[in-house]
């Protein structure tokens, strides 16, 4: 479990993380998504013990991450977004050394390291030099490597970057697996639908901000300020303009740029008074074939309020 409270981060009089308040629960994968810039990698830098808060707290398994960092290292793995390798090493030899530095006993090793060669399907490189490997291959490497001392949470900042889109349909494969072995993960992206599939929940975060936070429908409630009706009617649609024009809750109407018998209607109206707008129309005799709410497009939106990012 992680609680982190008030955690703010400043480098003089820039705030890189402005009081950010989460608890995130166990067995739970939590996706942290925000432009570039936005705070991502300095939160998971201070879950990691790799950087110190300026203020405010942060708790992984109950222990504090400024007071017990050592403590905390031995519950999480982390995977940091860049990271180095050690080419002179084969890929088992990789993996045994940094086990060896989490004080995993060698016998441990031994028989940990071909079933996480099998998790992130490196099983036929097992002797390959890590320099020779492909990117792709590399960032499942350093997932292997995060996994070595069977940490309970995964820190991942954005493990699938520049990956193609086939290396990241595999990687999001392996993280299902983990999920299905019930880790605490916290991942990173700024890619919005890529992560909105495999989270439980998400924290949408901008100039070190959390502007919102929870599962994916009531991030669309809370980023949506507008919803769109779209109705479309079997002839005379200036009729229907002109009713729905009538009504105070709507904001706007757009006609579709195909399809001249539909419309858009932006309503600001609760969803009692679309009920009774939709029976009004049809007792004035609107001849409405369908009458929609459109399906909010969740990128769309976080394009709209991120925009400029850094
Ligand atoms: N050592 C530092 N000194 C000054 N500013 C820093 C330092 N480290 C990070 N920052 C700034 O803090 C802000 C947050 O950076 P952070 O790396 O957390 O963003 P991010 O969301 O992970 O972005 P990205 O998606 O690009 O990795 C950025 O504006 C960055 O320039």
């Amino acid at each position: 479990m992680i609680e982190i409270t008030n955690l703010t981060k400043r480098y003089g009089s820039f705030t890189a993380l402005n009081d950010l308040n989460l608890t995130i629960e166990k067995g739970t994968v939590f996706g942290f998504v925000g432009p570039n810039g936005a705070g991502k990698s300095t939160t998971f830098s201070i879950l990691a013990t790799l950087l110190a808060p300026t203020s405010g707290t942060a708790y992984v398994n109950g222990y504090d991450v400024t007071k017990s960092p050592n403590e905390v290292r031995k519950h999480i793995g982390y995977m940091p977004d860049f990271f180095g390798v050690y080419d002179q090493f084969k890929v088992h030899e990789y993996l045994d050394f940094y086990g060896a530095s989490y004080g995993v006993p060698s016998k441990e090793r031994k028989a940990i390291i071909p079933q996480l060669l099998e998790l992130v399907n490196l099983t036929d490189k097992r002797d390959a030099y890590v320099d020779y490997l492909s990117r792709g291959m590399k960032q499942r490497l350093c997932l292997a490597r995060s996994l070595i001392h069977d940490p309970e949470v995964l820190i991942l900042d954005e493990p699938a970057s520049g990956l193609d889109p086939r290396a990241r349909v595999e990687m999001r494969g392996i993280l299902q697996e983990l999920k299905n072995m019930e880790k605490t993960i916290l991942i990173s992206s700024h890619i919005l639908p890529e992560l909105s599939e495999m989270c439980d929940y998400l924290g949408v975060i901008e100039h070190g901000n959390l502007i919102a936070s929870g599962n994916v429908n009531h991030i669309e409630n809370q980023l949506q300020a507008q919803k769109v009706l779209q109705v479309s009617v079997k002839n005379d649609v200036e009729q229907a303009v002109s009713f729905f024009e009538d009504d105070p809750n709507v904001q706007q109407i757009d006609r579709d740029k195909k399809d001249e018998l539909l419309i858009h209607v932006s309503y600001d109206g609760s969803d009692d008074e679309q009920i009774e707008l939709l029976k009004k129309a049809v007792t004035q005799g609107i001849p409405i074939l369908s009458f929609t709410q459109k399906q909010s497009n969740l990128e769309d939106i976080f394009m709209e309020i991120t925009k400029g990012g850094e």
